[in-house]
């Protein structure tokens, strides 16, 4: 079970969250949680006079010993006035910075449950196996991970069973051995990992009968039909795929880590979205396959703050050669590319700004791109797009766009004004037998819009 900062906002949420997990009874949780709140922007942002006052405040309000975070609120002290003193925060030094977040929220947790009688022991990620790569503020998580965490989890409970409290979004890098974080929402990852590792064959024969599921609680009933911020009107979504959620999640849907569907799918094992402030909301259900009979659209989504690039072959080279030469020049900057429009000597195409934003020289970066691609095409650079996608089940109505999402790309100051449109039209509106027809079977993508 995982519990988002969204649950955990203060001492009253987290006695909320704790009388959760024990109206399970039956079921033997593993809890990862993220940081209280909005403790990493806070974090980020430095604000640490407020933090530090809230964080105690909390464990007071919980009648949890101030003394379960000291030892983390000198550190962090001193790697603050470190940080003023260097005048440099560099991306390891950040991540480092944030962990402070989930390594007091979780024994901050743990502290409360076992004051209340119910034995839990609290995790650092980076110290029980989430082996990572070295690339701070994005890490990937290594093969390596999943037997290390299945068999110290195992291994803990067989020796003194007590509820794993897990600090979500941190592993340790495989090179450098420091802190990092698997980016921005990256908790959800950390339960679908553990969710993997606790279906690996092993560990099903070691625990007879075990049937492992992942629930994520959030602060909505599921994952919803668009971003409610921009729609109200959104809807829960009850059943999704692996595929439909990474790409809500990828294409700009905050509510899950992009990455986090990857375990789950690898293992098979559905993960379930629901709503901690509304726990009897039955929310999404997201699982290998489900009925896509009736499906049409199932999201609409937002990717704000895009750049994209508009290339013309001057055909200096032979037609063959251009598209090779365009991703190759990305590939070579590490620079990811999401949404690609193109014909044998013309490319439109956005680039990752997530990719971007973690690292520094972002214009400067840019302004290599194109020179690099002005050796061979004429090129047009277009900033603040967004980018709406379209998710869900395309199959039925065009054979050439099958298993494809559509994506349109706007500028970013009409982009919510379209959604709520896409929304309203899709979502709120009774469509007529005939029109439903038309969309989930006969009629074209292109006559849709
Ligand atoms: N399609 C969507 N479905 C549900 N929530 C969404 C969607 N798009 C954006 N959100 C936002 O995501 C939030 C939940 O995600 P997040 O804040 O990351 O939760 P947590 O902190 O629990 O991980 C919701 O409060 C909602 O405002
Ligand atoms: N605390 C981290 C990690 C995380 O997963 O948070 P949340 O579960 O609240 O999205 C963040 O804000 O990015």
């Amino acid at each position: 079970m995982k519990f988002g900062g969204s649950s955990l906002a203060s001492a009253e949420r987290m006695r909320e969250v704790a009388s959760l997990i024990l109206s399970f009874p039956e079921e033997r949780p593993i809890i990862v949680l993220s940081a209280m709140g909005k403790t990493t922007n806070l974090l980020l942002l430095v604000l640490f006079l407020s933090f530090f006052s809230f964080r105690s405040m909390t464990a007071d309000d919980l009648g949890v010993e101030r003394s379960v975070i000291g030892k983390h609120l000198e550190e962090l002290e001193q790697l603050l006035k470190g940080i003023s003193m260097m005048k440099e925060l560099t991306p390891r030094t950040q991540d480092y910075l944030v962990s402070f977040g989930e390594c007091m929220s979780t024994r901050i947790f743990a502290a409360y449950l076992n004051k209340l009688g119910v034995k839990a022991r609290q995790y650092d990620a980076f110290e029980i196996g989430f082996i990572t790569t070295d690339d701070f503020t994005n890490a990937d998580i290594l093969e390596a991970t999943y037997p290390a965490v299945s068999k110290r989890l195992h291994d803990d409970w067989v020796s003194d069973p007590a509820i794993p409290i897990v600090t979500g979004f941190l592993g340790k890098a495989r090179k450098s051995c420091a802190v990092t974080t698997l980016g921005r929402g990256g908790s959800d990852l950390t339960a679908t990992t553990i969710g993997k590792a606790l279906g690996l064959p092993e560990i099903q024969v070691c625990i007879k009968n075990i049937v492992v599921h992942i629930k994520v609680w959030k602060d909505v009933d599921g994952v919803l039909t668009s971003d409610p911020n921009i729609c109200p009107q959104a809807e829960p979504v009850p059943f999704l795929t692996f595929d439909e959620a990474a790409e809500l999640a990828y294409f700009g849907a905050q509510v899950l880590h992009p990455l986090s569907m990857r375990p789950a799918r690898e293992s098979d094992i559905p993960v379930r979205v629901k709503n901690s402030y509304n726990p009897k909301a039955p929310g999404t259900l997201i699982s290998r396959e489900r009925d896509m009979s009736k499906a049409v659209l199932t999201s609409i989504v937002l990717k704000r703050n895009v750049t994209m690039l508009d290339i013309v072959s001057t055909r200096m080279l032979g037609q063959y050669g251009f598209l090779a030469k365009v991703f190759s020049t990305f590939e070579d900057l590490g620079i990811s590319v999401d949404v690609v429009a193109t014909s044998e000597v013309s490319i439109s195409l956005t680039l990752d700004p997530s990719k971007l934003w973690s690292r520094e020289l972002i214009q400067q970066e840019l302004d290599f791109v194109v020179e690099e691609l002005e050796k061979i095409a004429k090129v047009k650079l277009l900033q603040n797009r967004s980018i709406i996608s379209l998710i869900g089940n395309v199959q039925r109505s065009s054979l050439i766009l099958e298993k494809v999402n559509i994506s349109l790309v706007v500028n970013d100051s009409e982009a919510e004004q379209c959604v709520r449109a896409l929304h309203s039209a899709f979502f709120e509106t009774e469509f007529s037998e005939f029109e439903k027809e038309y969309i989930s079977g006969n009629g074209s993508v292109a006559a849709l819009s």
